[in-house]
């Protein structure tokens, strides 16, 4: 819900304006429940779920409303809930505050507004919430609760405490999955989030992305790139990419002359070469070995499509388990492995057809296609285009990030290392999806400097603006 609101936000839609809607929302199914000239007391709590409701006071001119704000007016935890407050005292609406619990008074109302808390819980009801809850329950009144009933955590629907007890509850946007199992009626009310917010990329998606202060090397991916051959940039490309977009170790498996060329280009690598100029069905089983202690393999940059190198690629992926991001020459062993691994492909459009799945102009019917394929192959598929189309398991995302500079050599050897870094602490869909996000924005960035002359170097310095998360 976070990143959705952020994504909303990012497309023109701030959250205010979501808060307008949800006080819209709880006024209406008001409406259903009490006839004009009820009583109604709303009892709001100091985060968001309290500033829906003191939006919803004004909605409801028609009853007698008295807000009770749970704290200070000081205390409210956010600019947009105290712009409702303070546009509540403005307007002479009926309000009190409630500073000591045991001096609340909730009078004898007909409908109660249950404001106090909603997804922002944690841990058992505090005062003066708890004993606003005690007061709500024991009063002879229908309670309607805002977004889940206080107390409740949305996720499970349990409590960690007491909480209210709602008869109606009014949630936004979509089902919580808790609530279904709570014996009261449920509205989702629509709160206009538009539909792009969650279909395409956003800056809410790096939200998935905060680093725990505790962590420790090793945490954020230990990433092995294996390609080279006829190419010799595009692994230490990928390899870069894993670093900038936040592994902790990046290592490359590449033929020996590649691997001297390749620690030229970053003493940051770690670099094992191999006998030979391709890698080879004997280079193998050292390369399983290898890879066993890594978090994600990235398979295909500079590998080139020697036979001998692709049928070294399908016997590693045979009795390989691990996670691996597949892309350029490598793609095409993956519709006839056999394979236990979670493999995340990265083809563009002329690929995905050689590995027999179909694409369209059409970036909603290629949502489909691709869905489709990827539910084939029973892998996560990445296709690059002018729009991105990430999809596996039941899910897929768009991401419209990226700009036609970017048609340039090795900007896709940058993204399937940024792919391979993110797999390594995110699931497959989401790592994919961020990871087109990042590259189209730092290749967004790039082309702000450097217009259709960018590099694929570009991107690799600027991927980790394009990570930076925004606050939520
Ligand atoms: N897109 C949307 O779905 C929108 C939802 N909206 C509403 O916003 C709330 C969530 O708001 P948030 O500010 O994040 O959290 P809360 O209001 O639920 O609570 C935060 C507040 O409560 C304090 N607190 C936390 N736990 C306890 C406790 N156990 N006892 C006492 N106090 C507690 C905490 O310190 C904070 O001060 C969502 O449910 C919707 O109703 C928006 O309208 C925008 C769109
Ligand atoms: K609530």
């Amino acid at each position: 819900m976070a990143a959705v609101d952020v994504n909303a936000e990012a497309l023109g839609v701030p959250r205010k304006q979501l808060m307008e809607s949800s006080g819209n929302a709880v006024a209406r199914v008001c409406r259903d429940l009490v006839d004009p000239g009820a009583t109604v007391a709303i009892v709001a709590g100091r985060g968001n779920n309290g500033g829906d409701a003191l939006v919803a006071a004004r909605f409801l001119q028609v009853y007698d409303v008295t807000v009770h704000l749970l704290g200070r007016p000081e205390t409210i935890a956010t600019d947009i809930a105290r712009e409702n407050w303070d546009a509540l005292v403005a307007s002479e609406l009926d309000h009190r505050t409630v500073t000591d619990s045991a001096a609340f008074d909730l009078g004898d109302p007909d409908l109660v507004v249950d404001a106090m808390l909603g997804t922002g819980v944690t841990g058992s009801l505090r005062e003066p919430e708890a004993t606003a809850a005690k007061a709500i329950n024991d009063a002879d009144a229908s309670v309607l609760a805002v977004d889940v009933p206080s107390g409740i955590d949305a996720d499970t629907g349990e409590a960690a405490g007491d909480a209210v007890d709602a008869d109606h509850v009014v949630t936004f946007h979509d089902d919580k999955p808790g609530l279904g199992d709570l014996d009261c009626d449920v509205t989702v009310a629509d709160i206009g989030i538009p539909a792009a917010a969650e279909r395409f990329t956003g800056p809410g998606d790096l939200l998935a992305l905060r680093r725990d202060a505790q962590s420790h090397k090793g945490d954020h991916g230990d990433v092995l790139v294996v390609g080279g051959g006829p190419y010799t940039g595009a692994p230490a490309l990928a390899a870069q990419a894993a670093l900038r977009a936040g592994a902790d170790l990046a290592r490359v498996a590449c033929p020996e002359h590649v691997a001297r060329e390749v620690q030229g280009y970053s003493e940051n690598l770690i670099v094992r070469g191999f006998a030979g100029d391709r890698l080879a069905p004997e280079h193998v089983p050292d390369l399983l070995g290898f890879a066993a202690d890594r978090d994600v393999v990235v398979f295909g940059p500079g590998l080139g499509d020697d036979d001998d190198s692709l049928d070294a690629v399908r016997a590693f992926l045979d009795s390989y388990d691990g996670t691996a991001v597949v892309d350029a020459d490598a793609l095409q062993v993956v519709p006839d492995v056999d394979t236990e691994a979670t493999l995340i492909c990265t083809p563009h459009q002329g690929e995905l057809r050689q590995m027999g799945g179909e694409t369209d102009a059409d970036w909603d019917v290629r949502r489909d296609l691709v869905s489709d394929f990827a539910a084939d192959l029973g892998h996560t598929l990445l296709v690059k285009g002018a729009y991105d189309v990430i999809a596996g398991g039941d899910e897929s995302r768009v991401n419209r990030t990226g700009n036609p500079g970017m048609t340039v050599g090795g900007t896709g050897d940058v993204l399937a290392g940024a792919t391979g870094a993110l797999a390594a602490v995110l699931p497959p869909l989401d790592a994919a999806a961020v990871a087109a996000y990042a590259n189209g924005r730092a290749g967004d960035l790039a082309a702000d400097e450097f217009d259709g002359g960018l590099v694929a170097t570009d991107l690799l310095e600027r991927l980790p603006e394009a990570l930076r998360g925004v606050d939520e």
